[in-house]
């Protein structure tokens, strides 16, 4: 990509597409394209089109996604299912009709069977079945792998898959029912601490292992790849280290400064037990991941603090 290159970052308002904009702004790259999900629904196939006919695109990050935590890919499978198939179908379809040079398109560790060996390598898609909690998301981001490769391998398109862990950092979601586990922890800390609350209700049985990236390395490692990588095969994107929910609980109420109980909540799921990538292709591509979980998880209250608290008290 040149500075002057016209960039579009879909979902640019997320939490992925707010840290894919910070990073490009930061490189120096001045023509970043964006539009928010009223300006334009990119589930609607001829306003993508239209949209491409204008703006002659030269990259796209493909960051705007239904996306939720366990509980609502849960309860509204066929949202995530269709919501998710038709933006990146529409995406990818119109990228290639309109010359877009490249896209990147951001899958995610659920692409992996449920009782995949650890950490996960990239070979292990389609070796086994998927976590059910989430499979119907599972199902559009394997979709939309196979559509990125099979339009390399029709067209000699130029698209890029990346697989990033479990994110977390500034403008994350911080609605109880339908977040991830970390912005869920921060407010309930949080929250509990405000309100001198005896215990907090951690779900689930506290043992399932995740692993954490923060979102400005994230965007860091998709920048990246987009100068520097251009095979068929997709690339995980991670810090190589998990930990159980039971122990980022405890970091998150030593980092909030709550001094009460943690209760774990059984009747809600774990989920898949373990998910931890293997980075090693990201690290010989060149990149790897600099912000501790300690330093993120400051950065993460800090920014819910200064941006999240006031807001969340008028709800
Ligand atoms: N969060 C995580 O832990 C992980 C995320 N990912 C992937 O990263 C990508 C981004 O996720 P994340 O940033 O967390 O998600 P967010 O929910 O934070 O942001 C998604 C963005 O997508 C936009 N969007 C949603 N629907 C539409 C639509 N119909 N038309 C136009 N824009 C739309 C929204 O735009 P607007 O704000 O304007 O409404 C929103 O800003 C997704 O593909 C996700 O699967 C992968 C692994 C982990
Ligand atoms: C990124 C990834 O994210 C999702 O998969 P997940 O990793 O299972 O997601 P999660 O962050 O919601 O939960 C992780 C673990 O944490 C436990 N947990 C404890 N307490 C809370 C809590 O308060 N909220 C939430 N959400 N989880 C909690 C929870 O029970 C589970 O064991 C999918 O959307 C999937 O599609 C996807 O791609």
């Amino acid at each position: 990509m040149k500075r002057i290159s016209k960039i579009f970052v879909a979902g640019h308002r997320g939490l992925v597409g707010s840290a894919i904009y910070r990073n490009l702004e930061k490189k120096g790259y001045n023509n970043i394209v964006t539009r928010t999900s009223s300006e334009l629904d990119l589930r609607d196939y001829n306003a993508v089109l239209d949209f491409f006919e204008q703006e002659n695109i030269e990259y796209v990050f493909l960051a705007a996604a239904k996306v939720g935590g366990i509980v609502a890919n849960n309860e509204y499978p066929a949202d995530f299912i269709r919501d998710n198939l038709m933006i990146q179908t529409n995406m990818i379809d119109a990228s290639y009709k309109y010359d877009v040079k490249k896209l990147l398109f951001l899958g995610s560790t659920c692409i992996y069977p449920k009782l995949a060996p650890q950490p996960m390598k990239e070979e292990y898609l389609l070796t086994g079945e998927l976590e059910p909690t989430n499979e119907p998301y599972a199902i559009a981001k394997i979709a939309g792998i196979k559509m990125c490769e099979s339009y390399n391998r029709q067209y000699g398109t130029k698209y890029i898959s990346v697989m990033p862990t479990n994110l977390y950092g500034p403008r994350d979601n911080f609605d109880l029912k339908t977040s991830h586990v970390l912005p869920a922890l921060i407010r309930k800390f949080h929250e509990a601490k405000e309100n001198n609350a005896p215990f907090v209700e951690v779900w689930g049985t506290g043992k399932p292992k995740r692993e954490f990236l923060y979102s400005d390395d994230l965007a860091d490692a998709c920048v990246y790849l987009m100068d520097h990588y251009e095979g068929n095969e997709i690339v995980n994107i991670g810090v190589g280290k998990d930990i159980e929910i039971g122990e980022l609980a405890r970091k998150v109420k030593t980092v909030v400064g709550y001094k009460g109980d943690i209760k774990f909540d059984s009747s809600k799921p774990d989920g898949t037990p373990r998910k931890l990538v293997d980075v090693a292709k990201l690290e010989s591509l060149g990149w790897t991941a600099s912000t501790s979980l300690e330093e993120g998880l400051k950065e993460a209250y800090h920014w819910f603090l200064d941006n999240e608290v006031e807001k969340l008290k008028t709800v």
